[in-house]
């Protein structure tokens, strides 16, 4: 990861490149750490690094606590004349773990650089506060554009308090996401699919409609050891018995539905390890509630346009991923990735920012963010 950082006064030469240093470790649990963010953390003393760490999950300690516990007994009288260096704010409150501004204060450490302030409102500019009021020089904002898109999707739930979504999808060339008799696998190219595997990896939902199930009966699962769970937004119930999703245990599913609870397929699906939860609306708002409520961070919608349109409307979705293949299928019925959002003139569309194009493979992947203004 590059970090082009702004000059800040009182950073040195070298702060921007131990802050890379960090991110990359914070990377490393990328899917593994909801709701808690991606952070990485690097002691260094005497021209070099004498210790790090990364957060690898909630619950453990944080990447401060595991960066000052790796340092080598020989090292430690160093500690007093060292630099810590991390991506997030130290935390400075109660939680599932203590404090980590007491551990550095207690390490003894006199500077401490910063990339960004944690928007967590227990801690939201405390922990710097409590370090500098300890003596210790604290310099803010190192990368602080890296940091701030590394924890994107943190920094959304903790703001919103919703998950961060990401709608992906593969399209032809002529704009279609199957063909008109429904048919869909494969339009993307297989580096392509290999790209949606190290993506489910790195989400901790992906949410389809009752749709995607009947029609395309849907794996959901991921190539890679971390299995998202795996959401089915269904209001009437009216899904197959013999879907994979309920055949396979390769992840745990949700479905989430208005029906009654004396459905009578729900006890078909809870004997197959479905959860089923019932609710009075179901809307991608209400559903994404629910998913904040369970501690999910990070969600891709890989559902239909009906859906994926809903979703855009009610501000659902921060981020694309379209996937173009140099195919063409035709068809005037052929289903779309975005259905209407009820938008008339070229001039309403919602444009998307910080685009970037690649190839993969033979097909074009275009990412970007929808322009917050979109958001209700
Ligand atoms: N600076 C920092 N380093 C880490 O490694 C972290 N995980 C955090 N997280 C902050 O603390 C909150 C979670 O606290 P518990 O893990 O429950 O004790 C999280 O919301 C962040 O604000 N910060
Ligand atoms: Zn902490």
């Amino acid at each position: 990861m590059r970090c082009d950082s702004v000059p800040l006064a009182d950073a040195t030469a070298t702060d921007a490149l131990y802050m890379e240093r960090c991110l990359q470790l914070a990377e490393q649990a990328r899917g593994h750490t909801s709701p808690n963010p991606l952070v990485g953390c690097v002691i260094v003393a005497a021209q070099r690094i004498i210790g790090e760490g990364f957060h690898p999950k909630a619950g453990e300690p944080h990447a401060e606590v595991f960066a000052l516990r790796s340092v080598a007994t020989g090292d430690r009288p160093l500690l007093t004349d060292a630099t810590l260096y991390v991506n997030l704010e130290p935390c400075n409150h109660y939680g599932r773990t203590p404090p980590c501004t007491e551990a550095i204060i207690a390490a003894g450490i006199p500077r401490v650089v910063v990339g960004m302030i944690d928007p967590d409102p227990r801690v939201a500019g405390s922990g710097i506060e409590r370090l500098r009021a300890a003596g210790i020089a604290v310099t803010v904002g190192v990368c602080e554009a890296a940091c701030q898109r590394l924890n994107e999707a943190f920094v959304h739930r903790v703001r919103n308090a919703r998950p961060f979504g990401i709608l992906k999808y593969a399209m032809t060339l002529d704009g279609k996401i199957a063909s008109s008799a429904g048919h869909s696998t494969w339009i993307s190219g297989e580096a392509a699919r290999a790209m949606v595997h190290q993506l489910r990896a790195e989400c901790d939902a992906i949410i389809v409609g009752g749709n995607t199930v009947r029609r395309d009966n849907p794996h959901l699962t991921s190539r890679h050891p971390h299995t998202p769970l795996r959401v089915v937004m269904s209001r009437h119930l009216d899904l197959p018995l013999d879907a994979y999703l309920w055949q396979t245990d390769a992840a745990p599913t949700l479905v989430v539905t208005t029906a009654p609870a004396d459905h009578p397929l729900v006890p078909h699906l809870q004997a197959c390890g479905v959860e089923v939860v019932c609710r009075p609306v179901l809307t991608p708002t209400t559903l994404m509630k629910e998913l904040y409520n369970r501690g999910i961070m990070t969600v891709l919608w890989e559902c239909g346009g009906s859906l994926a349109a809903a979703a855009i409307a009610e501000g659902m979705v921060q981020k694309i991923w379209a996937f173009i293949a140099p195919k063409i299928i035709g068809g005037t019925s052929a289903p779309v990735p975005v259905a209407d959002l009820g938008l008339q003139k070229m001039s309403e569309a919602l444009c998307l920012e910080e685009v970037t194009w690649q190839t993969v493979g033979q097909d074009i992947l275009v990412s970007g963010y929808l322009p917050k203004s979109a958001a209700p």
